[in-house]
């Protein structure tokens, strides 16, 4: 038994009343932990391959590489789901390319119902065909105004902000960090350093760390996912992260006794004092081994306890999913309705890399209305259970 199912066991679940699918999608939405290279439509990396001479796609028929990817990923580690990226890098190395694959991930995340996200990438991984890494950013940031137009123009409105990556494993990362500071007040939020967490210790780039800290800018780090709570200590108390990607597993810092009592050692609890938040993105989780099962997964047992809990996809194409999709697979596995999902969304927006004023207007104008007329939409929901008595 793990310790989430031990949790759960101990607290009664909101009735399962599974919510339309479509209802949920136009539940306006916020996502913080998304890849641009995770992400891209499959037709589009073929089209990509065949204007750019790369030959080495698994199949070049859209369907069979969506189903590739999210196969290839269910590997039970995350290194071997990180390989399977050198496809999706490869068709995106000229400026055209990043640019109708910022403005495809902009409008496909207004069509999700997304209304604000923040989506990363790794400046120095596009850059073998002779871009600089400002090109790279210039033209993502391009990308992302066009899908936002796009999107308008079809009655939906999304926001879209950029965080750029640093890798683990590379040797870059305070170039990055300058350059998510030159770029802050053009279209770049924040800083993340993602990559194979396994032997490259984020603290080994702590001269990128302290050049943030001393500009005042915002980081998340990937931690928490293949490595344990030393990961999130570094990340936490060294690098200072302000949110954190993935971190599920600071449940190594959470004692749950016979009686149900709970107790948090000094680092879940420096997390959750703080507000750190958690940015959880389920179905990679059970990709990379992070987590077991939907149902076994330890966002619960954290929402439950107060952490700053937000719903993230990670990856659309490499895991094969939607926000829509990563709530849908919640509310089957926990009894989640309309409540759950305001609560990861307006955790999501208080913990954006966004002005103050700008969160506010978000939860007040955007989000909180947008729940109070799903709720008087989904009232006349008949759940499925009673729709069967009837
Ligand atoms: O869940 C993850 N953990 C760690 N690194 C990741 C994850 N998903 C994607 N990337 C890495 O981030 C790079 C920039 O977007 C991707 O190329 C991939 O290598
Ligand atoms: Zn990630």
């Amino acid at each position: 038994m793990t310790l989430s199912d031990k949790y759960t066991d101990a607290l009664p679940h909101s009735p399962a009343h599974p919510l339309p699918e479509d209802l949920v999608r136009q539940a306006p939405k916020v996502l913080l932990h998304d890849h641009l290279d995770g992400g891209l439509r499959p037709r589009t990396v073929v089209e990509l391959a065949q204007e750019a001479g790369y030959d080495a796609l698994p199949t070049t028929v859209p369907a069979a590489l969506g189903e590739w990817f999210r196969d290839a990923a269910d590997s039970g580690s995350l290194e071997r789901y990180l390989e399977t990226f050198a496809h999706t890098c490869a068709v995106m190395q000229t400026a055209p390319a990043l640019f109708r694959i910022a403005a495809e991930c902009a409008e496909d995340l207004a069509a999700d119902g997304v209304v604000y996200a923040e989506v990363r990438f790794a400046p120095e991984q596009h850059l073998a065909a002779g871009l600089t890494l400002d090109e790279v950013v210039d033209a993502v940031n391009a990308g992302f105004r066009e899908g936002e137009r796009r999107a308008a123009a079809a009655g939906r409105r999304i926001l879209v902000s950029t965080l750029l990556c640093a890798m683990r494993h590379a040797d870059r990362a305070l170039e990055i960090a300058e350059l998510a500071v030159a770029h802050r007040d053009r279209g770049v939020a924040g800083f993340d350093i993602a990559g194979g967490e396994i032997g490259n210790p984020a603290s080994r780039h702590a001269a990128a760390f302290d050049h943030l800290r001393s500009e005042g800018a915002r980081v998340t780090v990937h931690a928490g996912e293949a490595v344990g709570m030393e990961s999130i200590r570094e990340a936490v108390l060294r690098c200072g992260a302000h949110r954190i990607g993935h971190g599920v597993r600071i449940t190594d810092d959470i004692e749950i006794a016979a009686d149900g009592s709970v107790r948090l050692g000094r680092l879940a609890s420096y997390v959750r004092d703080m507000r750190i938040a958690l940015e959880v993105c389920p179905t990679s989780n059970l990709q990379t081994g992070a987590a077991t099962s939907y149902p076994g997964h330890p966002i619960d047992l954290l929402r439950r306890l107060g952490f700053r809990v937000c719903l993230n996809t990670d990856n659309r194409l490499v895991s094969g999913t939607t926000m829509t999709q990563e709530f849908q697979h919640l509310a089957t596995a926990f009894g989640y309705g309309p409540a759950e999902l305001e609560e990861f969304t307006v955790n999501a927006a208080k913990a954006a890399f966004l002005p103050f004023d700008e969160r506010t207007a978000l939860v007040d104008e955007v989000i909180r209305p947008g729940y109070a007329r799903l709720r008087s939409r989904s009232l006349g929901h008949v759940p499925v259970r009673d729709a069967a008595a009837a």
